[in-house]
C-alpha cells in the first residue's frame, strides 16, 4: 500500500501565510498558520460564499481530476456558470481546514524548528478552525459571507461561523451535522483513533512520513465508512455475496475505501480532526446549545439525510428548532454520505437560499 505524501498537489491551491500567534481554545498556540485554499469566480465586495469541507475532504470542491482527486471534486456540479453557486454571480472560497493535510498547517506540516509537528501538534477545536478562517476572510477582504455552507464536519464550522461571528454570515446552509458531538459519534471516532494508534508504525504520532501507519488508518476508514452508509444500501448492493477472490463483496468494498484513503490522507490529521469533532459543542461557554443558536442572525436552511445513522435527523431538528426554521429532509438511501452524493438536492437548497 502506498503512503500518503504531505503536499500532494490537489487542483489549483493557493496559499496564505497568516502571522501568529494563534492562541488555541484548549491551551497553547500556533506560531503562525499556512492556509491552502481554492476560489472560483470574482469578488465584488459582497458576493463571497464559503464552502466548508468535511473530515477527509479538501478545498477541491469541483474541478478536474488530479493526483489527489482521480474523480475530480467532491461536490462536482455545484459551482460554475449556471450552477447553484453560479460563478457569474458568486466568488466561492474553500479553505483546507486547520489540522488537515492538504496544505493548511497540520500535524504533518513543519514546525518552526523545521521538524514535523507530529505528536507536538496541539489540540484544535472547531472554534480555532473558524478563527483561522476569519483571518483568511480578512486577508481576502471578505467582511461578510453571502453564504456559508457545509456538511458533517464542514457543517460544524459553518454553524460556528454563524454563532461566533453572526454579523459576518448573511445566509447559512447547515447539512447532515449536529450542534454537539453525540456519544455514538465520539464512540466510533475514538475507536477509529485507537485503530490508528494501534499500528506499530504510529510511533506515538511521530512516524516516518515515508512509512506511515496506513494499516491503522485503513481500519479506521473501514469502521467510519460503515457509519457513512446505510444498512439498507449495503444490503441491496452487497448482501452476503462472496467474490471470486474469496472476500465478501462488502469487505472488498471497504478494503477499497481503506486503500484509497491511506493513499491520500495523513494518519496524524485523521486523529487530530476526529478529536476536533469529538470536542464539538457549539454551546460550550455560551450557556448551552439553545443560547448559542439564539445568536444566529443568518437566514438559514437546515437539512439532513433521512437514512443517516451517524448524524440522524433529530440532530438537525435540534438546530432547526434553535434557529426557528423548518427541517428540510433529503431522501436518499446513501446514509450520511447522502450529503455528498445527492448534489442535485444540495444544489436545490442553495438556489432556494440564495434566491
Ligand atoms: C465533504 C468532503 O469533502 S468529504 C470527502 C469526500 N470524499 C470521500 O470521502 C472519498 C471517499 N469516498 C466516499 O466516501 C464515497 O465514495 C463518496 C461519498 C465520495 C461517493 O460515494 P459513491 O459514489 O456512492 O461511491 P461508492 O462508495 O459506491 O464507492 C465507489 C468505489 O467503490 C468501488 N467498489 C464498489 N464495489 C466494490 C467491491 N465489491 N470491491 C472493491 N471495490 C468496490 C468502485 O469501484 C468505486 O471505486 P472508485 O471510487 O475508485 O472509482
Ligand atoms: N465521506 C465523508 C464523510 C464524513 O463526513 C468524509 O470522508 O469526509
Amino acid at each position: 500500500m502506498g503512503g500518503w505524501v504531505e503536499g500532494d498537489p490537489v487542483g489549483d491551491r493557493r496559499f496564505l501565510d497568516l502571522p501568529g500567534p494563534f492562541p488555541l481554545e484548549r491551551g497553547g498556540q500556533l506560531p503562525g498558520v499556512r492556509v491552502a485554499y481554492e476560489t472560483w469566480g470574482s469578488f465584488d465586495g459582497s458576493n463571497a460564499v464559503l464552502v466548508e469541507h468535511a473530515l477527509t475532504g479538501d478545498s477541491h470542491v469541483v474541478g478536474p481530476a488530479g493526483p489527489g482527486h482521480p474523480t475530480g471534486g467532491w461536490w462536482d456540479g455545484l459551482i460554475g456558470p449556471g450552477r447553484a453557486l453560479d460563478t457569474g454571480r458568486f466568488f466561492v472560497v474553500c479553505p483546507n481546514v486547520l489540522g488537515g493535510c492538504q496544505g493548511t498547517t497540520g500535524p504533518s506540516s513543519f514546525a518552526p524548528d523545521d521538524g514535523r509537528w507530529g505528536s507536538r501538534f496541539p489540540e484544535v477545536t472547531v472554534g480555532d478552525q473558524v478563527r483561522v478562517e476569519a483571518a483568511v476572510a480578512d486577508a481576502l477582504g471578505v467582511a461578510r459571507w453571502a453564504c456559508v455552507v457545509g456538511g458533517s464536519m464542514g457543517g460544524m464550522r459553518a454553524l460556528e461561523w454563524a454563532v461566533a461571528l453572526p454579523e459576518r454570515v448573511e445566509t447559512l446552509l447547515f447539512l447532515a451535522s449536529g450542534a454537539v458531538a453525540t456519544a455514538d459519534q465520539i464512540g466510533t471516532q475514538t475507536t477509529q483513533q485507537a485503530a490508528v494508534r494501534a499500528d506499530p508504525r504510529w510511533s506515538g504520532g511521530d512516524y516516518d512520513p515515508a512509512d506511515p501507519p496506513v494499516d491503522g488508518l485503513g481500519i479506521a476508514r473501514r469502521i467510519a465508512h460503515l457509519t457513512y452508509r446505510s444498512a439498507f444500501e449495503l444490503g441491496e448492493r452487497f448482501g452476503n455475496s462472496v467474490q471470486d477472490d474469496g472476500r465478501f463483496a462488502v469487505a472488498s468494498y471497504l478494503d477499497h475505501h481503506a486503500d484509497k484513503l491511506a493513499r491520500r490522507f495523513d494518519p496524524g490529521s485523521y486523529v487530530v480532526l476526529t478529536e476536533t469533532m469529538n470536542t464539538w459543542d457549539v454551546g460550550r461557554d455560551r450557556g448551552g446549545v439553545a443560547a448559542a443558536l439564539a445568536r444566529v442572525t443568518a437566514r438559514s436552511l437546515v437539512a439532513g439525510v433521512d437514512s443517516d445513522r451517524l448524524y440522524p435527523l433529530a440532530l438537525q431538528q435540534e438546530v432547526a428548532d434553535g434557529l426557528g426554521v423548518p427541517l428540510r429532509v433529503i431522501s436518499s438511501p446513501y446514509g450520511h454520505d447522502g450529503f455528498l452524493i445527492e448534489v442535485d438536492a444540495v444544489g436545490g437548497l442553495l438556489r432556494e437560499l440564495l434566491g
